[in-house]
């Protein structure tokens, strides 16, 4: 039997302490619950809670038949990126074989084969990162918008190709229109709401520009052939020439093909963006941490001729101290919430270690749910879970750390959920690991970063989103060159 979490009234059942606060409501539950499962009672639907790893597990093993998703995901691009109702059904149709170029291109091929080589080569971004040069040649910015700009900008021309990039240079701020107020259109808030009206503004432009985008596409006929090597769409990536030939083939509408297309931007930018911020914050403000991450990433990050080339290969697997930095980073700093409704009766199973009460702790127990049963996987109620995180609210790399046997330390992501889990775990995981490594790796060593006009490197807390926080102050830094 799943525990109820406390402080459930009569007919309202759980609402009310959820929406006073639920982070605070979900954690001081987790401390009371003798397990990692526990049950709010919300507008009449129980809703269970699953928070522990084993349990994790077990829920995100559960078959498609269980946890259907693809409905889901296609009210979900209906809602926020504007997908017309009347093509759900196509859609759903059609969904293995869209996601399945993520996995063939992202996963398993190549994914972005250019990494990041630093800013040098960067446009757009000075005016929202209100970036000034001083009279000693330093530059001044703040920093979010500046490395979620440089990020942004980066990626995206390699997704989509500079013709979109081009027509539309102040797209990410329309991106970040939308990504600021997801909740609203998921909840269907009123369009008459001021913050409503310029998120629909922001993807009107948005639209409008991948319309012209995707029209001159079809004119020149498929640009699905790599090896095309002229031409306005020769750098437009081999996932987004996949997927127009799928589009294509199975007679999507223009108006389809734009809000999915629309939804990949976001989630291209909403994350790894912001975490390359928070890698950078976090390792600056941690003392001793710069020098150590330098040392270690030095012989992967050469410079030559002027230029920084990456060995993206010895970076990946030769610094354990960096590549946990980042696994900290998302346990700290990200907060997704998976939410899924379950289409038949399931059990899950949690092993007996897991178990918060001692009784427990002698075997596994098996939960029961039911069909209709809505499943919350807060992954950030893991995340802080001194459990298993000593003094979770700090940020200590080494956690991550496992012994090679050989004396050698190797990193490993253990059991965070920054990604979700099961069918509809992010298919960019490998993507943005390689980006925000690079990245980070580039700034680290082109870039003395220092806070300036008292800002300081320690945090003032974060702003949840639907996936990586957004800091809640400003904080403006000098930069200045280490190589030049
Ligand atoms: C650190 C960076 C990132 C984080 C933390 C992150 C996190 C997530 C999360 C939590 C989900 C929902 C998983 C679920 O429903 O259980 C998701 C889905 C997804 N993400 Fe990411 N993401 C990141 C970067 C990216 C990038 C760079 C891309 C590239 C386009 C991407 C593409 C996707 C896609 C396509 C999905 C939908 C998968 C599906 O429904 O099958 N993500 N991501």
């Amino acid at each position: 039997m799943i525990e109820a979490a406390p402080f459930g009234m009569p007919f309202v059942g759980h609402v009310w302490a959820f929406l006073w606060n639920p982070d605070s409501f979900l954690r001081y539950s987790r401390e009371r619950a003798m397990h990692g499962i526990f049950n709010l009672k919300m507008f009449g639907v129980d809703t269970r809670i699953i928070h522990n790893p084993s349990l994790m597990k077990s829920f995100f093993a559960l078959p498609g038949s269980v946890i259907e998703h693809k409905t889901m995901g296609s009210n979900i691009i209906t809602k926020i990126f504007n997908f017309q109702s009347a093509e759900v059904p196509q859609m759903i149709t059609h969904f293995d074989e869209l996601m399945n170029t993520f996995v063939t291109q992202l996963m398993k091929g190549p994914g972005f084969e250019r990494p990041p080589s630093g800013p040098g080569d960067l446009r757009s971004w000075e005016r929202s990162a209100n970036v000034q040069v001083q009279p000693d040649g330093t530059i001044e910015a703040d920093l979010f918008p500046l490395v979620r700009n440089c990020v942004g900008l980066l990626s995206s021309t390699e997704m989509m190709g500079h013709a979109f990039v081009d027509s539309h240079p102040d797209f990410l701020e329309d991106v970040w229109q939308v990504d600021a107020n997801i909740m609203g259109f998921v909840f269907g808030y009123p369009g008459w709401l001021p913050s409503i009206a310029k998120a629909r503004k922001s993807r009107a432009r948005i639209v409008e520009k991948l319309m012209a985008w995707h029209a001159d596409m079809e004119a020149v006929g498929p640009v699905a052939n790599s090896d095309a090597e002229s031409g306005p769409f020769s750098d437009v990536s081999d996932l987004m020439k996949q997927r127009q030939k799928i589009w294509s083939a199975r007679g999507f509408s223009m108006q389809a093909r734009v809000a999915v297309d629309l939804s990949i931007l976001w989630a291209l930018n909403a994350n790894s963006n912001s975490t390359v911020y928070w890698m950078l914050r976090n390792i600056y403000a941690t003392p001793g941490l710069l020098e150590n991450t330098r040392r270690e990433i030095a012989p992967a990050c050469l410079i030559n001729d002027n230029k920084l080339q990456i060995d993206w290969k010895r970076l990946h697997n030769s610094s354990p101290l960096f590549k946990s930095c980042y696994f900290e980073s998302l346990r700290l700093d990200s907060a997704p919430w998976s939410f899924k409704r379950l289409q038949k009766d399931c059990t899950v199973q949690e092993i007996g270690e897991d178990a918060r009460s001692p009784e427990a702790k002698s075997k596994p127990t098996v939960f029961p749910m039911r069909k209709g049963d809505a499943v919350l996987v807060p992954a950030d109620l893991h995340h802080t879970d001194s459990r298993y995180f000593r003094n979770p609210s700090e940020f200590i790399p080494e956690r991550f750390f496992v012994d090679k046997g050989d004396g050698l330390v190797q990193s490993d992501i253990k059991t965070i959920r920054p990604y979700g889990g099961g069918a509809t775990m992010c298919k960019g995981r490998f993507l943005a690991e390689r980006e925000v490594l690079a990245f980070v790796a580039a700034m680290l060593t082109c870039w003395d970063l220092e806070p300036v006009k008292g800002s300081s490197w320690d945090m003032d807390g974060r702003t949840k989103t639907s996936g990586v926080c957004s800091p809640k102050d400003k904080l403006r830094v000098g930069l200045k060159r280490r190589v030049t």
